[in-house]
């Protein structure tokens, strides 16, 4: 299953950055190497990003989301993708 997520990053002022941003960037390499995170992309003028992951469930979804180091400083999205009817 394809799903759209769009990621708000809200990082309070007191909390020390680098190691989750670096953690973050690990897991979503590993995840975009397995081909579970198939795109990522930066939201012009914003901590923001839009994806897609290709997973089979929501639950799956839901795990990897949530285990992200990131996710307690996320506001996420998820709309689930279904094949258009006009796709050729
Ligand atoms: O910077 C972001 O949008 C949050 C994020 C997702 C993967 C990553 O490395 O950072």
């Amino acid at each position: 299953m394809l799903f759209h997520v769009r990621m708000d990053v809200h990082l309070p002022p007191d909390v020390d950055a680098a190691p989750l941003v670096a953690q973050e960037k690990a897991r979503a390499i590993e995840l975009q190497q397995s081909g579970e995170w198939t795109h990522l992309w930066r939201i012009v003028g914003e901590y923001a990003n839009y994806s897609i992951f290709n997973v089979p469930t929501n639950d799956e979804l839901h795990d990897i989301l949530s285990s992200l180091p990131l996710f307690p400083y996320m506001k996420v999205h998820v709309t689930p993708l279904a094949t258009h009817p006009s796709k050729i």
